[in-house]
């Protein structure tokens, strides 16, 4: 099937005083990987969210294969073939992959092994056609978070998908896993599937999209063909104004030992062993990057260092005092921030306001509060300056904040970690989600953080991140540090391979 297979036209959406979709124009093809860009809070979610029927658009028409389409539900627009990934997978951890996909038939539970058995094959068979391998039988907790991925495209193409838009399929990859996306990406496309992307990797768009879309501030502004077109250019329309982009220059720092780690055990929720012997230290004026897999004890590791979590063995020193046990306000109150990897789940507090969210860890301060009473007109202003500086997008200060942008939560978050002047900033994926302009600040103030004399312990999935901002790459996997290479020697190709748990190249071929 080839043509127009999405076209929509005068799309309106409003959220209170937020136009989030105004008046826009989309269209894209059978057989064509269509790119979405926009810098944060663009409205590139919600447009692709009244395609999949999250919501309901407040004016203007969709055609799905030329034919009018009444869009209300996801219910509906599966029918019309059109399916969608979500950044949050939306999988039942206790059943099995298989099941996750078969889940919602009619009844499918009830009817018997021989009946599942066949299901099984017909997902393996569908699984394999587009190169999608994970296993089958195993349940969604214990499959990596690219292996989850893996099931959800499974889903929507088991369930009849032509049309399949996927949000920020990349931010959770590993390198390795982002080129096996592509080649699946390659097989829809050339099986005549529609594939629509909405990402702010410019570098994957411009290797793997036919035409890419770009809205700003709620508008649709460009639609191109990416070969007639270059990252200046789409940041230029992304953003509205020229953009230059500047390297970091880097001095090397040699500062004191600010955190010490010595061969600690940790042990994840399941029981199972997430550090194992760890080691590893920091010092002041230093970024540290942790590379790896998600899933390889990163989260752990975050979580010991910020208080989250308790530890078995070993020792943990930090600014040249012994850590007794795991305290969430002796962390904060020693100089230690959190960016975590989940910011909606346990950095803030959706129906809050800005002004809530940034004074979480600060409200008892003097600067604050006064005889337990908090200073409400001057935190006001204080939060005002912080998310302009910041470059917050959000209506008002008491918006709250599970309505603003993914990245914009982003934004909101750091602002609040790094307003503390922190001694060692613990950053876990910190750009996740973030546009070009947002990554690049994010880049700054960590590089500013490390010039004040911080340390910098940045956790990321992002090769590319780590490369330019760490003096040291470390490499976990399986609980421990497997690799080591300073900001001069890092290199690409090997860090690749070992957070694949390959120590060389000789052992990828086995
Ligand atoms: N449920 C909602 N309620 C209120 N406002 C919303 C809601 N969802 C989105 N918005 C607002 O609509 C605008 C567009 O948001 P949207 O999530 O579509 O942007 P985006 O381009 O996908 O951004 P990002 O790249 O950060 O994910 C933003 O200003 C956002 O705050």
């Amino acid at each position: 099937m080839r043509g127009t297979s999405v076209e929509m036209r005068g799309i309106v959406k409003k959220f209170g005083s937020v136009t989030a979709s105004d008046q826009v124009d989309f269209s894209a093809n059978a057989g064509e990987i269509h790119a979405l860009l926009g810098e944060n809070g663009a409205g590139k979610s919600t447009v692709m969210s009244m395609l999949s029927g999250v919501y309901r658009a407040d004016e203007g028409e969709i055609f799905i294969h030329e034919k009018g389409a009444q869009i209300r539900s996801p219910k509906d627009a599966a029918q019309l073939g059109v399916g969608m990934v979500f950044q949050n997978f939306r999988l039942v951890q206790s059943l099995t992959a298989a099941e996750n996909i078969v889940l919602g038939e009619k009844s499918s539970f009830w009817r018997g092994r021989k009946w599942m058995k066949n299901k099984r094959e017909e997902i393996e068979a569908l699984a394999e056609r587009f190169g999608l391998n994970f296993p089958v039988d195993r349940p969604i907790w214990q499959l990596s978070v690219g292996e989850q991925q893996r099931v959800e495209i499974v889903k929507t193409l088991y369930r009849g998908a032509d049309i399949i838009i996927l949000d920020e399929p990349t931010s959770v990859l590993t390198p390795g896993e982002v080129e096996q996306l592509f080649e699946t990406l390659r097989v829809m496309k050339q099986a005549g599937k529609t594939v629509i992307m909405t990402t702010h990797k410019m570098k994957e768009v411009m290797a793997s999209s036919d035409r890419i879309s770009v809205m700003r501030k709620g508008k649709m502004i460009a639609t191109l063909t990416t070969a007639d077109t270059d990252e200046l250019e789409l940041a230029r329309l992304m953003v509205g104004k020229e953009v230059t982009i500047t390297r970091q220059e880097r001095e090397a720092t040699e500062g004191d030992s600010l955190l010490e780690v010595k061969d600690v055990d940790v042990y994840a929720d399941h029981g199972r062993k997430a550090l194992d012997h760890f080691s590893l230290n920091v010092c002041k004026g230093e970024i540290v990057g942790v590379a790896g897999v998600a899933g390889n004890g990163q989260k752990e590791l975050a979580e010991v260092l910020t208080g989250l979590r308790g530890w078995k063995s070993g020792e943990i020193t930090f600014d040249g005092k012994t850590v007794k046990s795991a305290s969430v306000r002796g962390a904060i109150d020693s100089g230690i921030s959190h960016v975590p990897e989940n910011r909606m789940k346990s950095g803030l507090a959706g129906r809050l306001g800005s002004v809530d969210n940034l004074l979480f860890k600060s409200y008892r301060s003097e600067e604050h509060s006064k005889f337990g009473f908090l200073k409400s007109a001057k935190n006001r202003l204080w939060s005002q300056e912080l998310v302009q500086r910041f470059n917050v997008k959000t209506p008002e200060l008491e918006t709250p904040v599970q309505q603003l942008s993914g990245g914009n939560q982003q934004k909101l978050l750091f602002a609040r970690e790094i307003s503390h002047r922190p001694k060692l900033m613990v950053a876990v994926h910190p750009t996740q989600g973030l546009d070009v302009g947002a990554t690049a600040g994010v880049h700054d103030l960590l590089m500013e953080l490390r010039g004040s004399g911080s340390g910098v312990l940045l956790i990321s999935e992002d090769l590319d991140e780590l490369l330019q901002l760490s003096d040291r790459i470390l490499v976990i996997y399986n609980g421990s540090i497997i690799g080591e290479s300073t900001h001069e020697e890092a290199n690409r190709e090997s860090i690749g391979l070992l957070m694949a748990g390959i120590h060389n190249r000789e052992e990828s071929a086995v």
